[in-house]
């Protein structure tokens, strides 16, 4: 006898089976996949490689140390963004890497072009990597030795001593300190582009045509020094998440076929390898336990320092720290590939993309800069020339302007504090994959939870079991186990699980097949069994009240419960009890006390879904989902506002790639989670979304307070120029305050 298939099992049955309540009916396939064409494109995580060849031509990243502010930015997209050969630009300023698409042909003109800036660009070396490549110390006695000579001047044409003084004075330390202001404006200005230099040079040489030499000095010295501390408050942000890599020692001792072991380069130790740790040592590559075991701090990638113990078969991660006992470890991964390098790679390229309000505040500067350049030139020429006013006065006037028309505080202000906030939650075990989700989590209104494995351990086990018509218990179990054995599912491994331990044999199953949100199906012994949920033995025209009563009862105290059919009858029932994770309590009442509602998708029946709710006290419960409501579920809430889905970004792909902010959990051990989730979380502690709501927010109001302060105080020292109280060197400590004040409001994310 050929055994059926289980589409017409199903369809015979249903042609007969008479509509019931809403929870059992349901014209779904149950096929139905969502194909992976609703998740989002997975990001290349290798790091930066040498050219790679793409539909468009070629994409090279370029590594250029001076190009660290959207100053240079606009410079290069200009010069570039003119040429034929290139396609398409792509700034990550906090790395200072240049992606660009070109013709095959075309690297040297690229490279040229660069150059051509006053920038020394470089390529990958061979193994594909940019090595990080540190910019020479500059020494500071010309600055110093500048700001000696701008304070003399000062003081000089104070003292009234003779004019050539103050303005030998003056000289020297604009010519001590300017250099590289002038070198550089004179690049942009050659190029048409009024950037922040050109503006320095173009005031800095006014002044000392109208004979302000003490003002011309003491702006030149402190444009420079602002600048370096700048760029170095920036290295802060930039080092934040880079020092996680400092994290994994650099030697490892590894087995030697010989069986002697021996200090290695972590770096060239390939899969496969043998490693020893030592008690109180830094784990150094990514593995798996194959003696000894030992707690280990996980802390450098989950942000949980409450050691977890680990023993033979389990996972541990480079960086990590082994606090207790010594074990060796299998190498499952080779250095660049480490779950911290991913994290790392990861945070880096979320770096390279723009949030919303970065690219604001970029098109703001675009008009803002020529808009105050023409005023100030409005400011020089038209008083002087309508109403006869005095023209040294509203040149000078003109000169402030021009300092003040630096955007540098307000462009700066943004990145500083987006790239802080991603190292801050990737320390604490939260892989952000851009601005956007960190940017838009201040506003999250509707969380939705998976059940299984989210809220729930994920890991049921049987609770009940009973006979239902006359069969014998223990084929009954068998056949169960048979199915079940077959299944991934938690439901089926739970009972997979108990039949195991009272050792029922197993028989041969032919056909079988997975009925999504159902249960599972098969044909043993030429006969058709399936063993799912009420939806499943409804469908099979075989429920009946006295059934359905029997299963509500145990579905209301929380358990999900499964029957065996044959057929023609129900043969038996299971049920299964996940157990509620001890955290999830706590993260549901925090995202409540942050004004966030949550809501509980899962595809158990609704019952048991009211139970869980109930006990980790979530606003809603919705069961019998399947997987395609569960998207319907994600879109509709996302109408109310912005709508975050959590799970563990396996089975959950497509509705969380629906939501707005899909998180993953326990994306530690699996790389799909890290690549497809928009955030990350290492381990599988729901608090993290709270803490993610909070520091999104935090970093939401930081860039809100910079944005106002920099136009603020731009505000009041443009009316104060106006005025006639404004003075060069005054709006000179302004911007380079202004800056600063950002910068160091930005970095404060560090310490959250
Ligand atoms: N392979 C299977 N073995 C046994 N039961 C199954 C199987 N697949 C589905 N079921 C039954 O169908 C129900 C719904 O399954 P589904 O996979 O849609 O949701 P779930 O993963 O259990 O829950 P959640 O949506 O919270 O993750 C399960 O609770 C279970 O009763
Ligand atoms: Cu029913």
């Amino acid at each position: 006898m050929t055994p059926a298939e289980p589409e017409h099992f199903f369809v015979k049955n249903k042609v007969a089976a008479v509509p019931q309540e809403t929870v059992c009916s349901d014209e779904h396939d149950h096929d139905r996949s969502c194909g992976s064409c609703c998740a989002p494109a997975s990001i290349n995580l290798t790091g930066l490689t040498a050219s790679e060849t793409v539909a468009e031509g070629m994409c090279t990243p370029i590594r250029i140390m001076q190009m660290d502010c959207p100053v240079e930015e606009n410079l290069i997209r200009k010069k570039l963004g003119n040429m034929a050969a290139v396609k398409s630009l792509e700034f990550n300023l906090m790395q200072r890497v240049l992606t660009v698409v070109h013709e095959p042909e075309a690297l040297e003109s690229v490279l040229e072009a660069i150059r051509s800036l006053g920038f020394s660009p470089e390529l990958p070396d061979t193994s594909g990597k940019l090595t990080t490549a540190k910019e020479p110390a500059k020494s500071w006695w010309p600055l110093a030795l500048s700001g000696l000579f701008a304070l003399s001047s000062e003081i000089s044409s104070w003292m009234d001593f003779p004019e050539w003084s103050a303005a030998l004075l003056g000289i020297l330390a604009v010519a001590l300190s300017g250099v590289s202001t002038y070198k550089k404006g004179w690049i942009a200005v050659r190029n048409g582009n009024m950037n922040i230099n050109a503006l320095m040079s173009i005031a800095v040489t006014g002044a000392l045509l109208i004979g302000q030499w003490p003002e011309a000095a003491m702006v030149m010295v402190l444009f420079t020094i602002a600048e370096l501390i700048e760029a170095k408050s920036l290295d802060r942000a930039r080092n934040a998440i880079e020092g996680l890599l400092k994290l994994v020692p650099e030697t490892v001792t590894v087995l030697e076929p010989d069986g002697s072991w021996r200090e290695m380069e972590a770096r060239a130790v390939e899969v496969g390898r043998t490693v020893r740790v030592k008690p109180g040592e830094r784990i150094g590559l990514d593995g798996k336990i194959i003696r000894g075991n030992s707690s280990v701090n996980q802390a450098p990638i989950t942000g949980e320092s409450l050691p977890v113990e680990k023993s033979e078969g389990d996972a541990v991660f480079a960086g990590t720290i082994n606090e207790s006992g010594s074990f060796e470890y299998q190498v499952t991964a080779a250095a660049s590939n480490t779950t911290l390098a991913r994290i790392i790679h990861a945070v880096e390229e979320a770096q390279g993309k723009k949030a919303p309000t970065q690219r604001f505040v970029d098109n703001f500067a675009r008009i803002y800069t020529p808009a105050v350049f023409i005023v100030a030139l409005l400011v020089a020429i038209l008083p002087p020339l309508v109403a006869g006013a005095d023209w040294h006065e509203w040149i000078y006037k003109a000169l402030v302007l021009l300092v003040i028309a630096c955007p540098c505080a307000l462009v700066i202000s943004t990145p500083v504090t987006i790239v802080s906030g991603l190292a801050v939650a990737a320390r604490h075990g939260i892989l952000i994959k851009g601005g956007v989700y960190l940017e838009e989590g201040h506003k999250l209104t509707w969380l939705a939870l998976d059940k299984t494995g989210t809220i729930t351990h994920g890991k049921p086990a049987q609770t009940d079991f009973e006979i239902l018509s006359d069969v014998n218990a223990v084929r009954c179990r068998s056949l169960a186990a048979s199915l079940s054995g077959r299944s991934d599912h938690p439901v089926s491994r739970a009972i997979a699980a108990a039949a195991a331990e009272v050792q029922t044999p197993v028989f041969a199953v032919e056909s079988f097949e997975a009925l999504a949100g159902r249960g599972v199906y098969g044909v043993i012994d030429g006969k058709k069994y399936a063993l799912g949920n009420h939806r499943l033995i409804h469908d099979l025209n075989l429920c009946t009240p006295a059934y359905e009563a029997q299963i509500e009862a145990l579905e209301r105290l929380g358990k999900t419960v499964v029957l065996l059919a044959d057929e023609h009858r129900v043969l038996a029932l299971f049920a299964v009890a996940d157990t509620v994770k001890e955290s999830s309590h706590a993260a549901i009442g925090a995202l409540h006390r942050l004004g966030v509602k949550t809501v509980m998708l899962t595809g158990d029946n609704q019952f048991t879904a009211d139970a869980i709710a109930q006990q980790v006290g979530i606003d809603l419960a919705r069961g019998d989902l399947l997987p395609e409501d569960k998207l319907q579920a994600v879109e509709s809430f996302g109408q109310e506002g912005v709508v975050g889905m959590v799970g563990d970004g396996i089975n959950d792909a497509p509705a969380l790639a629906r939501a707005h902010i899909g998180f993953a959990m326990g994306a530690m051990g699996t790389d799909t989670a890290i690549e497809t989730a928009d955030v990350a979380l290492m381990d599988d502690d729901l608090n993290k979304i709270p803490t993610f709501v909070r520091l999104s927010r935090a970093t939401r109001s930081i860039l809100v307070q910079n944005i106002s302060l920099a136009l603020i105080i731009k505000s009041v020292f443009l009316i104060l120029t106006l005025v006639g109280l404004g003075t060069m060197w005054m709006a000179v400590f302004a911007d380079v305050g202004a800056s600063l004040l950002v910068v160091g409001n930005g970095l404060r994310l560090l310490r959250k």
